[in-house]
């Protein structure tokens, strides 16, 4: 669901409070975001050259294009929610040593060598992500954009990357019932997202084994993929009664194409690791048995590259897609909270439960 007219008034209010100054280029998009959400699309005529800093305001407005006065209101709202995160935080810089551990030993994270690596560590269960699994990798990642290392890794433990959402996550059902469930379901989805989206370092997909679902598809928010030649890509929303989230279904049709990517998101097709390869999925296969030696040796001497470069360099790659992705994201979190409590997929997620099908 997007942000309603009053979590907007919320955060026009907050941007009051902020206690850092934000910067122009922040404050620029804050303006920019609040013109849309209040006036729609610009509309009034471009400055003259003499106009520079109205000149500048009306670029920034213009450039949102047709972005809907509810996605801007909701980008807006983002915005706001990730500064007074940032200027709540205690200090700039979390070292390895202080990090607040993850609350389940499902997720472990280390740093070591300038890479922080979180590692997804339920190999019993394919390394399926629980409830507090997700809310552990939010945090892991916001203490990994502060700490000290240059580079960030997301892998798994034993024979899986990841079998993607844990379907049990649909079986505790809320007070609230289906709704809720629905409702908190996707507020989480979004906030994970988002991470990976706003995340301001080198990050790096180390993909031990075979990967299915949400763990495919935020690999178009990752930086590098590298994948062992066991590792295959599997999305199977169709057959769960679900649809595309990560903003795959703006980046898969970006990297790939729009065919190769609706035959991954419509049907379903499962990628060998050389074909997720051949599709700029991912950037390079390791034979399995040299995987992990090969892989380290090549991060650890990237970790060694100047890390504010690094940095400064991903920023300019990404930065003119945030807004879109954000907007991409908040519409398919959206949308897979109706789907979530439709008949489709809770009959899906029972089949798979019952073990009557498996994908
Ligand atoms: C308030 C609610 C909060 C919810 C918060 C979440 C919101 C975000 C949701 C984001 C949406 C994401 C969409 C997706 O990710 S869709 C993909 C979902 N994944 C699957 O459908 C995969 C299902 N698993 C399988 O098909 C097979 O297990 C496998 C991965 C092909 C492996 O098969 P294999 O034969 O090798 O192994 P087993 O089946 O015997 O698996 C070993 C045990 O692991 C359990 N398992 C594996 N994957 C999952 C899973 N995704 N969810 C739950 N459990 C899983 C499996 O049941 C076995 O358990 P057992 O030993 O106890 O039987």
């Amino acid at each position: 669901m997007l942000a309603s007219q009053k979590d907007f008034n919320n955060a026009v209010s907050q941007v009051k409070l902020l206690k850092e100054d934000p910067g122009n280029e922040v404050k620029l998009k804050l303006y920019a975001l609040y013109k849309q959400a209040t006036e729609g699309p610009c509309n009034v005529p471009k400055p003259g050259m003499l106009g520079f800093i109205n000149k500048t305001k009306w670029d920034a407005w213009n450039a949102l294009g047709s972005l809907s006065k509810e996605a801007a209101r909701q980008n807006y709202v983002d915005l706001v929610s990730r500064l007074s995160a940032s200027s709540e935080s205690p200090s700039p810089e979390a070292p390895a040593a202080d990090r607040k551990q993850p609350e389940s030993d499902s997720l472990v994270v280390t740093s070591e060598d300038g890479i922080t690596t979180i590692r997804l560590n339920r190999p019993a269960k394919k390394n399926a992500l629980t409830t507090q699994m997700y809310r552990d990798i939010i945090a892991a990642l916001q203490a990994a954009s502060k700490d000290e290392s240059a580079i960030t890794v997301l892998t798994g433990s034993g024979d899986y990357y990841c079998s993607g959402n844990d379907l049990t996550n649909f079986t505790h059902l809320p007070a609230g019932g289906l709704e809720e469930m629905a409702r908190s379901a996707a507020a989480l989805l979004r906030d994970f997202v988002n991470c990976f989206i706003d995340f301001p370092k080198p990050l790096v997909a180390v993909v031990n084994g075979p990967a299915v679902g949400i763990s495919v598809t935020i690999l178009g928010l990752f930086d590098v993929v590298y994948a062992t030649d066991r590792a295959s890509f599997h999305t199977p929303f169709s057959h769960l009664g679900q649809s595309p989230e990560g903003c795959s279904s703006y980046t898969f049709p970006k990297i790939m194409g729009s065919s190769k990517a609706a035959e991954m998101l419509l049907f379903g097709k499962k990628l060998t690791a050389q074909e997720a390869c051949a599709q700029g999925l991912v950037t390079e296969v390791f034979p399995d048995g040299t995987f992990q030696k090969e892989v380290w040796a090549r991060l650890k001497a990237y970790s060694k590259l100047p890390p504010n470069a690094m940095r400064i360099s991903k920023q300019i790659i990404r930065n003119r897609e945030k807004e879109k992705l954000h907007a991409v994201n908040a519409e398919e979190s959206s949308v897979l909270r109706e789907r979530w409590q439709s008949d489709e997929c809770m009959n899906a997620i029972a089949s798979f439960l019952s073990r009557k099908v498996k994908l």
